[in-house]
């Protein structure tokens, strides 16, 4: 990979390597674009089978922040560390502190969270080093684990997907096919329950499966045959790619709205099933309920405060709609739209010079 091509092609600004030898870190940190504010981003700790395939997923997984944070209306930009290493073995204090450090020197410029592979207890450690960390531990003020809150919004993004598909947003007798239901799923498939849908799941995990189970009265089918189910709506929760030449021609739903990143394999598979008359909700958009309720630590985190912005993802999925309908194009394109035109439109206001204390030359 030719990384200064590929940084100068996406426009990133910053791709930082920390290491440190006595706890075995080897991080990546990605800043991709500090247009409306800070880089915020959340740490992923997993076992890359190569440097260059933790490098790519840093700088991808950076992109989608900015776009993320700026179609949720935040006043952040985008950046994504990734932790090169087991996260059930190779994890440690001393590395977590070591990060904190690294994340320090950035001087504000990038503020951490969690992210698959990394909790609130690993937050509270980097927060011993640096205070540009989110997601820390409720007995901090702060607003904890992060999950629960984005299954929120997916509740929500998913009413109003429903609402564009069937006329209506009540779930009520829908049906519902999740794929993984691990920490925001489990949440989210509550709250369809509580309204009255009907549950389909699948995990890797038997345990998962049988958790959602017991509590919903899920029915569980195999990890290979969520895709072909007889369902109203499918929640890809788990991996990302899983919107491919595979599985698009299994697809029976109307509505694809779930949590997971980076959904759609390559963007000819999103106008493909846009072709095709499904109601895709944008995964960067109806999954930014986690980085809304961290993002709002920055204000000094109010629950309700946080919720209520959350809710507005069913505002922000509706107008994408209104956007895709206008211009005649896939909802993912028109969420990208959404987002560069913020980012265009603050950036643009931000060029004129501002004096500060800084630019006073005193003392040479
Ligand atoms: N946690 C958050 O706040 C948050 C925020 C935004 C986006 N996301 C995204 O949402 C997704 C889920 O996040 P999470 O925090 O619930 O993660 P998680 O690890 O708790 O849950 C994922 C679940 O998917 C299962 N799974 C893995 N491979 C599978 C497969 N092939 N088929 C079926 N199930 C499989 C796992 O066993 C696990 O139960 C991830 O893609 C994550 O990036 C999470
Ligand atoms: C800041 C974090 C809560 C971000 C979350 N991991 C995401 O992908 O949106």
């Amino acid at each position: 990979m030719e990384i200064f091509k590929y940084m100068e092609t996406y426009d990133y600004e910053q791709l930082v390597f920390c290491q440190d030898k006595t706890s075995g870190l080897k991080a990546i940190i990605a800043i991709h674009d500090t247009t409306l504010g800070p880089a915020l981003g959340g740490t992923r700790m997993w076992n890359y089978a190569s440097e260059e395939e933790a490098i790519e997923d840093a700088l991808r997984l950076a992109k989608g922040m900015t776009y993320k944070n700026a179609a949720a209306g935040l006043n952040l930009g985008g950046g994504k560390t990734v932790i090169i290493g087991d996260p059930l073995k190779d994890k440690n204090e001393e590395m977590f502190r070591a990060f904190g450090r690294f994340i320090q020197g950035l001087n504000g410029r990038y503020i951490t969270a969690e992210d698959v592979g990394t909790t609130v207890a690993d937050m509270d450690i980097i927060h011993e080093e640096t205070n540009y960390v989110t997601g820390i531990s409720e007995a901090f003020g702060s607003s904890g684990n992060p999950s629960p809150v984005t299954a929120y919004g997916v509740y929500v993004g998913m009413k109003a997907a429903a609402k564009e598909a069937f006329g209506s947003d009540s779930l009520e007798g829908k049906t519902v096919a999740v794929q993984g239901v691990g920490n925001v799923a489990y949440t989210l498939c509550d709250y369809l329950h509580k309204e009255g849908a009907k549950l389909i799941v699948a995990d890797i995990n038997q345990a998962s499966v049988d958790r959602a189970v017991n509590a919903f009265d899920a029915v569980q089918v195999g990890v290979d045959e969520i895709y072909s189910q007889d369902a109203d709506i499918f929640a890809p929760c788990a991996l990302g790619a899983i919107i491919n030449d595979n599985t698009i021609p299994q697809l029976k739903a109307k509505v694809i709205a779930g949590s997971a990143n980076n959904q759609l394999k390559d963007t000819k598979h999103g106008d493909i099933i846009h072709e095709m008359g499904i109601v895709y909700a944008p995964d960067y958009v109806i999954n930014s309920g986690g980085v809304i309720n961290v993002a709002d630590e920055l204000y000094g985190y109010n629950h309700d405060r946080a919720m209520k912005r959350v809710s507005g993802i069913y505002d922000t999925i509706e107008k994408i709609f209104a956007i895709s309908k206008r211009d005649e194009i896939p909802t993912y394109v028109a969420a990208d739209r959404l987002a560069e035109e913020r980012i265009e439109r603050v950036g643009k206001s931000r060029s004129q010079f501002l004096q500060n204390g800084k630019h006073i030359i005193t003392n040479r």
